[in-house]
């Protein structure tokens, strides 16, 4: 993008020596110390060099014909960046000065150059210019507050994790790639053991912070691209693991309960510490059968791990719900 300055960044593209010496003092007049040209192909090589605000260029050039170098200036614009595009010219016909804006050019100016007639065009694409540069910031920061907007729709705000809505859309898109790779599909899904009686003894804003640690390790356990972690619901998360078995998720899980014990988080059960409970369940996604059941498996086989016992992983069965 153009780099901002106050100045005015003007090139004067002219081939006539006495012309382009009258122009410069014109702009210097209005305080601009105009870049200067005398061919297209200078012409071409100033402009990506500079990218001036503003060109005033002459229609007719000994090399380059100055309709070319406005068609091509328009091409080597990037997204954002726009120079306005000042033909001088001698020739009258309506044709040719339409010629002229359809190649790209944004005004003309007739030879010889009026130096009130310069001025007031200089200002009004001065105005245009700023005009322009307003519009690129605003809308640089309306994609700011997209993406902003994006990030938050999509993550848990306690934990800085996915959240329940990212896990609904993802889980899904896993599902169906999964499928048509003929690859199984893991759900694992995680809970913190009796943590209404951690938030009861140390009060919620410990229990926020104890929510934190182990979210953290839950999205330790999801590296891989085809991975998510998320925060299911309250003290409830959800891991999904794409192209994998039963053993590997009950793997992946063993480790989170590890690590989440190893936290050494204190707490009022038996156990001293807080711990998580797992639940495990891999399928080869096929015809008929669908993400909701593993999930209704998956949230079984989690209550089976806190029947055994908690601090525990239980592997199910799909459809065993
Ligand atoms: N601090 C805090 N607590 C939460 C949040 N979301 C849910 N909880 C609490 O999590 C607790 C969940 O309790 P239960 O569903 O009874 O389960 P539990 O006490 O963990 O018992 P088991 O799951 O059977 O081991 C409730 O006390 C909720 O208030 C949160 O964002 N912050």
């Amino acid at each position: 993008m153009k780099k901002r300055t106050d100045a005015l960044k003007v090139l004067v593209v002219e081939d006539s020596k006495v012309t382009l010496k009258v122009l410069c003092n014109f702009l210097e007049r209005m305080d601009i110390k105009p870049l200067t040209a005398e061919t297209g192909a200078g012409a071409i090589d100033t402009y990506r060099k500079e990218r001036p605000d503003i060109i005033l260029l002459d229609a007719q050039l000994p090399d380059i014909d100055g309709f070319e170098i406005a068609r091509q200036i328009r091409a080597q614009e990037q997204k954002d960046d726009w120079t306005a595009i000042i033909f001088l010219t001698s020739m009258s016909k309506d044709a040719d000065l339409a010629r002229g804006i359809e190649v790209g050019g944004d005004d003309y100016l007739m030879k010889p150059v009026s130096e009130v007639v310069l001025h007031a065009k200089v200002r009004a694409m001065r105005r245009l210019i700023e005009m322009q540069r307003s519009l690129v910031d605003v809308s640089h920061q309306l994609n700011a507050a997209n993406k902003e907007l994006q990030r938050l729709s999509t993550t848990d705000g306690l934990t800085g994790i996915a959240n329940r809505r990212m896990f609904d859309e993802l889980s899904i898109r896993e599902w169906r790639r999964c499928e048509r790779m003929k690859k199984p599909i893991a759900l694992v899904m995680l809970d913190i053991d009796s943590f209404k009686l951690f938030n009861d003894h140390y009060g919620h804003q410990m229990g926020d912070e104890c929510l934190r640690a182990v979210a953290g390790q839950v999205a330790r356990a999801a590296p891989r691209a085809a991975d998510l972690a998320a925060r299911y619901g309250g003290e409830e998360f959800a891991l999904v693991l794409g192209e994998t078995d039963a053993d590997g998720a009950r793997w992946v899980a063993e480790n989170v309960r590890q690590h989440v014990a190893d936290l050494g988080i204190s707490h009022v059960t038996p156990a001293r510490r807080v711990t998580i409970s797992c639940g495990v369940v891999s399928v080869l996604p096929q015809s008929g059968y669908s993400f909701e059941t593993l999930l209704r498996s998956a949230d079984r086989a989690l209550y089976q791990a806190k029947k055994n016992g908690r601090d525990t992983v239980a592997v199910g069965e799909y459809g065993k719900v």
